[in-house]
């Protein structure tokens, strides 16, 4: 896996890239709503509290009238039970409708990754599409089941009892807005730097999930070299890099901080002294202070609480912006609009016309004006030296790419105007690097045919010599590890094989699928193998010279261009690059290979 792009940390988005959220939050409007007017509704009661004070002040208090207290205090107890009522509702909505964007969120993005071409995978680390998948939905989910609700309410508590702080006395409720001018030119400074820090913690925390992902992987190479000192200083050094990055992002969020718990002392103290002034000139009644500071007392959480919001905010943005780079990455292999299935023998007639491809992004084409004929029912074999675009070429069959230039075609019809779903069970592939999931060995084979039978499934287990399978614990329901690593390499490659077969499909496409299968077993296979291979079309990438034996024809590949088609005994007579490849093979090969090779001169 190559090394991650995700994009450079900039100004983009901000607390915009909070836009992302919208389409998720439109199917739960309601418990949307229910969460915030249940939030508003129980800041407006804790407002009450203060308007109540002053008036028993004022009122009974000072007319020392104690009947006129009930009332009031009736009022105060209403508003109280309407607070707590109010909170069990914002609760319940919240939380529900948190879970519920939480869901359809991992939802789309797992669609998203699963759809997204190979090429965009080869441009990804794993780490980064895995910290996006798991630590920043946790960290989206958060904001909208708590910090979205509470920054708005907060900044409405925080009008509403301005204007009221006004209305109360406005000299004071002038001196009190004018001390939130630092707060906000400050604020938006740090919340800019804050942005940016968030972004590049999170970058570097997919950076480690990748490098543990790979460590884990590789595990046994990197035990084998006895490198894992080596690894260990590697991922320490990012380690401490993303040590640093979120010093420098707690520094940030702590001088937020204290601005947030500064603020509100200050102020305090300005409202006491104009206040007591005010009182004493006879501007304000001594209720009317008690009530202006019980105001006051109101705004405190909201003030306190703004600072931590908009870091969860920020945080939350990123999550966006990263999420939003897989969302916005262009689907490049899909469906052509209006595809319909046509009609697709089996066996198929394959054919490659003038193909052409280039990766995304490389500046030399891999595979160059490509002609290649399999007729039905015909197995031929891809030679070339490493590296000559054998793998890229029969990728190209089930369009794990696109073709640059050219067309690659089944029956007649271009592989783009077939329905993807229809061209991925006419086409079935086994690559060499046999990749089997966490599930049970009958789940891993029929992943692909979901409705094959047992006797097929028996059949597929027959022709790539997978008996074994029967003598796993739970037989076919046997789970097997992550990735089949409790199976061998040969195991494993024999249910590839196995998968890949099953159901019969139009056109097999093996990638060098007997690599891993000792001689005696390779024997085996192939013999099976060939019963397959005569009811199917098939394009078999052979390293190994006794697999270019189950070949009609080989095909030399040579720099991403087909130099030679014919009958491996016709090549290896006449195209010298055809036998030195062979011969080199050999040569390198275990010595176990030598009579495989003097069987290629007889044929
Ligand atoms: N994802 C990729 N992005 C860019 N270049 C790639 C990518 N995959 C393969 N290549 C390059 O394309 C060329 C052909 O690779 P390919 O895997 O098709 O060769 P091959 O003939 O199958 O090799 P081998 O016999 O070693 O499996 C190589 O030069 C390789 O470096």
């Amino acid at each position: 896996m190559s090394d991650t792009t995700p994009s450079p940390v900039h100004e983009r988005g901000r607390l915009g890239a909070l836009r992302l959220l919208l389409p998720f939050a439109r199917p739960y409007r309601g418990l949307v709503a229910l969460t915030f007017l249940g939030a508003l509704l129980a800041s407006l009661a804790q407002l009450a509290v203060p308007l109540v004070t002053r008036a028993v002040v004022d009122g009974p208090i000072a007319r020392g009238d104690r009947a006129g207290l009930v009332p009031l205090l009736g009022l105060a107890f209403a508003f109280g039970v309407a607070e707590a009522a109010l909170f069990f509702l914002r609760r319940w909505a919240m939380t529900k409708g948190s879970l519920q964007m939480e869901r359809d969120l991992r939802d789309v993005l797992y669609q998203r990754l699963q759809r997204l071409p190979v090429s965009f995978h080869d441009h990804w680390a794993s780490g980064q599409l895995l910290s996006r998948a798991t630590t920043d939905v946790s960290t989206i989910r958060r904001f909208i089941g708590f910090g979205a609700v509470f920054l708005v309410v907060n900044l409405v508590t925080c009008s509403v009892v301005a204007v009221l702080l006004l209305l109360t006395y406005w000299p004071l409720g002038v001196a009190v807005l004018v001390t939130t001018l630092p707060l906000t030119v400050f604020g938006l400074r740090w919340e800019k730097d804050y942005n940016t820090e968030s972004r590049l913690v999170q970058d570097e925390q997919g950076e480690l999930t990748t490098d543990v992902e790979e460590a884990v992987q590789g595990i046994r190479v990197v035990k084998s070299l006895g490198r894992s000192e080596l690894v260990f200083a590697r991922y320490d050094r990012k380690a401490l890099r993303l040590q640093a990055l979120q010093l420098s992002k707690v520094r940030t969020l702590t001088k937020i901080w204290c601005l947030f718990e500064f603020h509100p002392q200050v102020t305090l103290a300005v409202i006491l002294v104009g206040g007591s002034l005010a009182v004493g000139s006879g501007a304000l009644t001594v209720g009317g202070l008690v009530g202006f500071v019980a105001l006051f007392t109101v705004l405190l959480w909201p003030i306190l609480s703004l600072g931590f919001l908009l870091a969860q905010a920020q945080e939350a943005a990123s999550a966006c912006d990263r999420i939003g780079e897989l969302l916005a990455a262009p689907m490049t292999v899909t469906d052509a609009p209006g595809v319909e299935p046509r009609p697709v023998g089996t066996p198929a007639r394959l054919r490659f016309e003038g193909v052409g491809f280039r990766f995304p992004g490389s500046a030399d084409p891999v595979l160059r004006h490509v002609d290649l004929d399999v007729r039905p029912g015909e197995t031929v074999a891809l030679v070339g030296a490493t590296g000559s675009g054998k793998t890229t070429l029969t990728s190209l069959v089930g369009r794990l790419y696109d073709v640059t230039s050219g067309r690659v075609t089944l029956d007649g019809h271009d592989v783009r105007d077939l329905p993807l779903a229809q061209l991925r069970t006419v086409v079935a592939t086994a690559f060499e690097d046999a990749t089997l999931f966490s599930m049970s060995v009958r789940e891993n084979l029929t992943l692909g045919r979901p409705d094959a039978g047992e006797e097929s499934v028996a059949e597929a287990l027959r022709v790539a010599q997978a008996g074994f399978v029967h003598d796993l614990p739970w037989g076919l329901d046997t789970r097997i590890g992550e990735q089949g690593l409790s199976l061998s390499g040969g195991q494993r490659q024999r249910l590839a094989l196995a998968r890949a077969v099953l159901g019969r499909p139009s056109v097999l496409v093996l990638d060098d699928p007997l690599s891993a299968l000792d001689v005696h077993t390779e024997a085996l296979v192939e013999r099976a193998l060939r019963e397959v291979l005569a009811e199917t079309t098939a394009l078999v990438v052979a390293h190994r010279a006794s697999t270019v034996l189950l070949a009609d024809r080989v095909a030399l590949l040579q720099d991403g261009r087909i130099t030679a088609v014919g009958r491996h005994s016709d090549l290896l007579a006449e195209v010298p690059a055809y036998r030195q490849l062979l011969s080199s093979d050999a040569e390198l090969g275990p010595g176990g290979q030598q009579p495989v090779l003097s069987e290629l001169g007889s044929r």
